[in-house]
């Protein structure tokens, strides 16, 4: 169950006069997400998703949602929020703010083939290209600066060989971060989690990013680490799919070639991404926030994850 807010399809009907969507005819509970209210709204002009957010707030919403528009309005595949009539993105219901996105057609597809993640390089390349003229800026929130405090939180709950491969790992990071090419690698905005189930395929054909809600400033290699991380994995060993990889790697760089200190960061990008999830993870597992309605993601899957992008070379970028 994750419907925190219920909402009747009565609430909804004076509430969505402000949006030029007509009646609302039908509306339902989403079960599946795990931070906010969703619901999938049926109205005279179409099929919607209303989101009402549980933990973000108003003065958060704005990067995201205009992420969206923006992306969407250059013709990336994501959901764009229907602004009501005066033009706001986001407007309280119930109290909590609450926005209108369109329907993606299709759904996950949780056993991908290198014609899924072709699909996901090629647009995730036309994603980043299309956020260079993005006028917001907002840090990945869950960057160093969060891995930092997220650490020292966790630390004390960790096995003798965890806590040193998180303190190693840190430390090679943070060496990472302060070099000179990665501070020349391209960045603007990154989905950040770009995993399975926020991307919606209707059988071969893939029709959008969603859940932007991890969204940041970032390198534009993060965000292809923490893409095949997720994509391009033997699920039981962590260990990355060649074909898998290689579908999604030339794709991209066929829309938005790499460049050469990309390639050379690649194994140390991949580094990035197992660590930001099994830090991410092992947080929820060990320190549970009050409001979370869910089973914490099983944070060894990224211990082994990061402990194979370490012994095992990755494949090359290009
Ligand atoms: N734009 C959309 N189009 C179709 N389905 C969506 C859309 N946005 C969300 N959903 C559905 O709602 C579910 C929960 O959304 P998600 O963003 O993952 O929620 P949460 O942020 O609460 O985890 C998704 O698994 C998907 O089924
Ligand atoms: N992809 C993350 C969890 C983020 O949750 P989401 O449902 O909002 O995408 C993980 O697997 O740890």
């Amino acid at each position: 169950m994750a419907v925190f807010t219920p909402v009747t399809l009565e609430d909804v009907g004076h509430w969505i006069t402000q949006f030029p969507l007509g009646k609302a005819v039908a509306l339902k509970g989403i079960a599946s997400g795990i931070e906010n209210s969703n619901f999938f709204l049926s109205t005279e002009r179409g099929e919607y998703v209303l989101t009402i957010f549980e933990n973000l707030t108003f003065a958060q919403l704005p990067f995201y949602l205009q992420l969206m528009r923006h992306l969407a309005q250059h013709g990336v595949l994501v959901p764009g929020p229907v602004p009501n009539d005066k033009g706001e993105l986001c407007v309280p219901l119930h109290g909590k703010p609450a926005a209108i996105v369109a329907k993606l057609e299709g759904k996950p597809q949780m056993a991908p083939q290198p014609v899924h993640c072709a699909a996901v390089g090629a647009m995730l390349a036309r994603m980043h290209l299309a956020g260079q003229d993005f006028a917001l800026q907002q840090p990945n929130l869950r960057g160093l600066p969060w891995w930092r405090e997220a650490t020292a939180a966790v630390l004390p709950y960790l096995a003798l060989d965890q806590a040193h491969l998180l303190h190693e790992e840190m430390k090679f990071q943070e060496a990472l971060h302060a070099s000179a090419d990665y501070h020349a690698l391209q960045r603007g905005p990154v989905h950040a989690d770009l995993f399975r189930d926020n991307v919606m395929f209707d059988g071969e054909r893939l029709t959008g990013f969603f859940d932007f809600y991890f969204a940041g400033c970032d390198t534009w290699l993060f965000d292809v680490a923490v893409t095949i991380n997720d994509w391009c994995i033997d699920l039981a060993s962590g260990r990355i799919d060649t074909a898998r990889a290689r579908a999604m790697l030339n794709a991209y760089h066929a829309v938005r070639p790499f460049t050469a200190t990309e390639h050379a960061l690649w194994p140390a990008l991949l580094r990035s991404g197992a660590l930001r999830f099994w830090i991410s993870r092992l947080y929820d597992f060990y320190l549970p926030r009050a409001a979370q309605m869910l089973t914490p993601h099983d944070p060894t899957h990224f211990e082994r994850i990061l402990r194979e992008r370490i012994a095992v070379p990755a494949p090359e970028l290009y």
